[in-house]
């Protein structure tokens, strides 16, 4: 795990912006379409209002997220919603996004959908305080089968203390993406991060799956 430290938010948020728009170009060199996935919540909004003005192939892209929360895209705790609002926004607006929402094919036909955009090219995770990533929440009954190296790529979780069940991109996919960075802030993400370091169990801590080989930024502002 490498560890960037930032003097503050938008600081850190114009320079992952950068980082993953040269990720994304130079796999656009040598692939005919890109995958790039997504965390949703309260802190990556920014990242998204700089990454949306980087100059992108964006018609190559596809823009899928990290996880989903089962409400309607116009909720306020929609993480397509918010990629939408904030992302897919002028030239960005031509990325294909796959959504992780089941159609009336359900959860066999979305699972089609994402295993057609892998493996994942590039990869940007969020973690909660109780150190889940995407919807892999400790305490969860479906996260055994989630972390499992057979799981389906996506996968319904019910998430202990949350309002909804949510959808959510699975341990092979996650571990399999080529290239993965971590964007938290605060004093207790960092807390949180360095404990699940520690723990390394991704039963207790859903974020140390990914921690060998990824990059975390961080900045103590919230
Ligand atoms: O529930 C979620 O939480 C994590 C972290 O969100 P934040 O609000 O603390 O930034 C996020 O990465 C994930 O995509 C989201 O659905």
């Amino acid at each position: 795990m490498k560890l960037i430290e930032y003097a503050d938010t938008e600081m850190m948020m114009i320079d992952l912006a950068n980082t993953l728009a040269g990720e994304i170009n130079a796999a656009l060199t040598h692939e005919d379409r890109v995958s790039v996935a997504l965390p949703g919540g309260r802190t990556p909004g920014p990242l998204y209002d700089d990454l949306c003005g980087t100059s992108l192939d964006w018609d190559r892209v596809r823009i899928l997220p990290t996880d989903e929360r089962l409400v309607g895209p116009d909720h306020p705790r929609s993480n397509e919603g918010m990629l939408r609002a904030r992302l897919l926004t002028g030239a960005a607006a031509q990325a294909r996004f796959v959504g992780l929402r089941p159609g009336a094919d359900g959860m066999a036909g979305l699972a089609d959908r994402v295993a057609r955009a892998l493996p994942l090219n590039v990869l940007v995770l969020g973690m909660g305080e109780d150190m889940h990533t995407a919807s892999l929440f400790p305490g969860a009954p479906e996260l055994e089968s989630a972390l499992a190296p057979d799981a389906p790529p996506v996968m319904q979780i019910t998430p202990p203390d949350q309002p909804e069940p949510r959808i959510t991109l699975t341990a092979p996919v996650l571990r399999a993406a080529l290239s993965t960075h971590i964007l938290i802030t605060g004093a207790a993400k960092r807390a949180a991060l360095e404990r699940a370091a520690a723990l390394a169990d991704p039963q207790r801590a859903p974020i140390a799956l990914v921690l060998k080989g990824a990059t975390v930024h961080w900045t103590e502002e919230e």
